[in-house]
């Protein structure tokens, strides 16, 4: 497995994919990798003719300092599993002074009301360390079409907005959520829940699928106060929100009328003897 280190690396790497002529796909990844990251690979193995898998833990993005420390760090298994795809990918995973020299700090973006909803509110400074690592690997990379998991919504429509307002060219390409057979969404921070924990976590998917379900009959806010009761039958689980909005500006529905044309989603978070768990599910 080709391990690429730093940036000049990287430049020498897509000089000579340019003068062959082959196209690039970059999957961004925190590593720890699973089946979900597996399929954004694989699906970038298939629309271009090389990929590179970033594997970067950014600082910046941990609005809780716990969270960054047992974040979990594989790289080993991670290049295992990567290289048992067979596809041509080469891997990124610089140091953080490499990608922030000795001062690893986010810049600050305006995304309106896309940052002022859900994971905005609950992580504050999180969008501004997520969107300044993507713009770097963006600018530094330059792919042809980078590749987002759709388990972090919010975040796929920052990066559109982001792409939009830097005028990066590059093509993003959402892709479904993974889940496990009981339908836990799948995420690096699973493997730190316990046994008995880890059995109340598929309650998130359980409680958006009765979203869908109701997503006719009921309107927006009663949707989301029946959750919230029914999360409190589930003491272990501690909600943070449970919303109704626009897919695509993100903004509540609440009691206002839900209109046709529109998509619409609910999103989850919650945490799980301090695990925090984020899900969300299409409505229509
Ligand atoms: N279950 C999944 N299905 C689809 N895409 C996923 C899934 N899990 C992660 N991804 C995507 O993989 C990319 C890298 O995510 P990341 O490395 O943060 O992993 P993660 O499992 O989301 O970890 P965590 O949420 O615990 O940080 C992101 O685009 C993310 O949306
Ligand atoms: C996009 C990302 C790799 C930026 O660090 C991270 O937020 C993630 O893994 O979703
Ligand atoms: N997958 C989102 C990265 C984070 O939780 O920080």
């Amino acid at each position: 497995m080709n391990v690429l280190r730093t940036k000049d690396e990287i430049g020498q790497f897509r000089k000579q994919l340019k003068e062959a002529g082959l196209s690039l796909g970059l999957v961004p990844t925190m590593g720890a990798l699973h089946q979900g990251h597996l399929q954004l690979v694989q699906r970038a193995c298939k629309e271009n003719q090389s990929v590179l898998v970033s594997i970067f833990v950014n600082p910046t993005q941990f609005n809780n300092p716990s969270d960054l420390e047992n974040y979990p760090k594989t790289l080993e298994s991670d290049l295992a599993k990567l290289q048992d795809l067979n596809c041509p990918i080469a891997v990124f995973a610089p140091e953080i002074s490499e990608m922030y020299g000795d001062d690893p700090s986010a810049r600050n973006y305006d995304f309106g009301m896309l940052e002022n909803v859900m994971e905005g509110v609950y992580r504050p400074g999180h969008f501004d360390g997520v969107a300044t690592i993507v713009e770097a690997l963006l600018q530094l990379i330059l792919p042809d079409r980078v590749y987002f998991g759709e388990k972090d919504y919010q975040q796929l429509q920052i990066i559109r907005e982001l792409v939009r307002q830097r005028q990066i060219p590059v093509t993003i390409v959402p892709c479904p959520i993974v889940r496990e057979k009981d339908g836990l969404a799948m995420s690096s921070r699973n493997v730190l829940l316990t046994k008995r924990l880890r059995g109340e976590a598929p309650f998130l998917y359980e409680i958006l699928k009765e979203a869908k379900n109701t997503f006719g009959t009921k309107n927006a806010s009663e949707i989301e106060q029946y959750a919230r009761e029914a999360f409190q039958k589930h003491p272990d689980l501690k909600l943070e929100y449970f919303c109704v909005a626009d897919a695509e500006t993100l903004l509540p529905i609440g009691s206002k009328t839900k209109e046709v044309n529109k998509k619409y989603r609910a999103f989850v978070s919650a945490y799980l003897g301090g695990i925090r768990l984020i899900d969300n599910l299409a409505l229509n």
